[in-house]
């Protein structure tokens, strides 16, 4: 009955489409739209081949259902992030600070308790940990100077510190239970990763990537809301960066064109994506490498690039929102963050517009929560978020208008995220395939930065960079 339901013939594949580029870019995330645009304006003759249907990969507006989005991927911006912000006004998108005002709530075995974010020492969560866990991250500070930025494999103590994952070392550099929960949470939310899943010189790298070229990368950088990667957001949402640069690119952009497979042959090379092949002199593949590695290479890659994207997993992360009538939690005196050791959600932050005309709350579904969600119907995932919501900021939390949620895991074109990270042994032994092209071949994507790796601006110093490299060699 199957065979005899289909149509006597089947309605014919619309017919590939052969086209011809200096330069194809393979992904229309941040890194591979400026690298576009840097080539474009340097005179090369560019195709960006996207396999979704929108321009920003880890950047996106998730859409609430009511016609209006929320940051469903990347989110914040902040101090040294210099590139993402110089593309950003280019773009004529401003930026306004995240709701920082009033008390965080921290929640601990089972008990929940409020910390003020202006102290002296900035925002110190209430555990006796904390004394503990500044020893360690102020020792943790020094070692990440001796890492030469975006080379750590360069580093006098790369080996020793690459054969430690951090768990490892937070468990013999703390004695207390609570630095070890603060050590890492630090890792979870930053890379959604378990503090066991990550080698210590990753994260060391990670530290001293959080500045610029005058200002040496600092823990603080990375975890601070004030002065840190969280100071502030986007108006009308970061999507909006990617989306208009997209739009002044044109038609050199192409959607639901997955690459397939790369053949590099005289110098050159044959991209084929679903219903375009491209001839092209130069490639330049703008993702994670675990992305990166579903596409066929012919003939085979390097082993250390091949290898290097078997090696390089995806943190595992989903964002929840919870929309409101207003951001309640203010009037409570509370600045929207949390920090917890148990229920779905691990992290949360006020994710309301500039006017506060609605209140969001957004919660991270971090690594090995999300993980316990595989199979979760959409109803589970939201009972779960709400519950925690509601530990932290009370009943009203359980009756939103409506909620939404990204699970990056589930993403083909993602894999995963916010970051490809490292395991112990990667970065020595296979960190120098991160950008070293391989023929026609060069490699973008915020994993290869220097400055900012994992995040927006390091994706786009990534473009920047390759633009310069790809220009050059032609
Ligand atoms: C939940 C979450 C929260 C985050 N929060 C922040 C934050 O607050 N601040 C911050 O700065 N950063 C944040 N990040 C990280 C940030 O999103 C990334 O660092 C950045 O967007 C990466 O850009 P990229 O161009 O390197 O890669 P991607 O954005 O992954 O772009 C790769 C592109 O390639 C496409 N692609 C993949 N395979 C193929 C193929 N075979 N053919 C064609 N196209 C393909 C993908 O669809 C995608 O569009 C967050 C990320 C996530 C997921």
């Amino acid at each position: 009955a199957r065979t005899a339901a289909r149509p006597a013939t089947a309605p014919a594949a619309p017919a590939a489409q052969n086209a011809t580029a200096d330069v194809v870019i393979v992904g229309a995330g941040l890194s591979g739209l400026a690298a576009a645009r840097d080539l474009v304006a340097a005179g090369r003759s560019v195709l960006v081949l996207e396999a979704r249907e929108r321009p920003g990969g880890r950047v996106y507006g998730m859409p609430l259902g009511d016609g209006t989005t929320s940051e469903g991927g990347a989110e914040f911006i902040g101090p040294t992030q210099d590139r993402i912000a110089a593309l950003a006004k280019d773009m004529g998108v401003a930026t306004y600070l995240t709701y920082n005002s009033g008390k965080n709530v921290y929640y601990r075995n089972g008990k929940r308790s409020e910390y003020a974010t202006d102290g002296v020492l900035g925002a110190v969560p209430p555990d006796w940990g904390v004394v503990d866990l500044e020893v360690a991250l102020l020792k943790l500070g020094s070692m990440a100077k001796d890492v030469p930025v975006g080379q750590p494999w360069k580093a006098a103590k790369a080996e020793e510190w690459d054969a430690q994952t951090f768990y490892t070392w937070s468990r013999s550099n703390s004695l207390s239970s609570g630095a070890r929960f603060l050590m890492d949470e630090f890792i979870s939310s930053t890379m959604s990763v378990r503090s066991q899943d990550v080698s210590l010189l990753y994260v060391l790298n990670y530290i001293a990537s959080a500045g610029n070229e005058s200002n040496a990368g600092s823990v603080d950088r990375l975890i601070d809301t004030k002065g840190g990667g969280q100071e502030s957001r986007f108006v009308g949402g970061s999507q909006e960066v990617p989306v208009r640069l997209a739009a002044k690119l044109g038609d050199i952009v192409r959607y639901n064109t997955a690459v397939r497979s790369i053949t590099t042959d005289g110098g050159g090379a044959t991209v084929v994506a679903d219903g375009l092949t491209v001839a092209a002199k130069r490639v330049v593949v703008a993702m994670s490498p675990a992305i990166a590695g579903k596409i066929d290479f012919s003939p085979a890659l390097p082993a250390s690039r091949a290898q290097l994207m078997q090696r390089y997993p995806m943190g595992s992360i989903c964002k929840f929102v919870a929309v409101y009538d207003t951001p309640f939690w203010r009037a409570d005196g509370l600045t929207g963050q949390a920090v917890s050791d148990s229920g779905a959600i691990d992290a949360t932050f006020d994710n309301s517009p500039p006017d506060a005309s609605r209140g969001i709350m957004m919660g991270f579904m971090n690594q090995a929560n999300i993980r316990k969600l595989d199979g979760a119907s959409a109803d589970e995932v939201r009972a779960a978020g709400l519950a925690s919501f509601a530990t932290f900021y009370g009943d009203k939390a359980k009756s939103p208008v409506r909620t939404a949620f990204q699970r990056w895991d589930n993403e083909i074109w993602s894999g995963g995220g916010p970051v490809g990270i490292a395991p112990p042994g990667v970065l020595t032994g296979f960190g120098e395939a991160l950008r070293a092209p391989c023929g026609p071949i060069h490699w973008a994507g915020t994993e290869t930065s220097d400055y900012w790796t994992g995040y927006m601006d390091g994706a786009v110093r990534s473009g920047e960079r390759v633009a310069k490299e790809v220009h050059a060699s032609l």
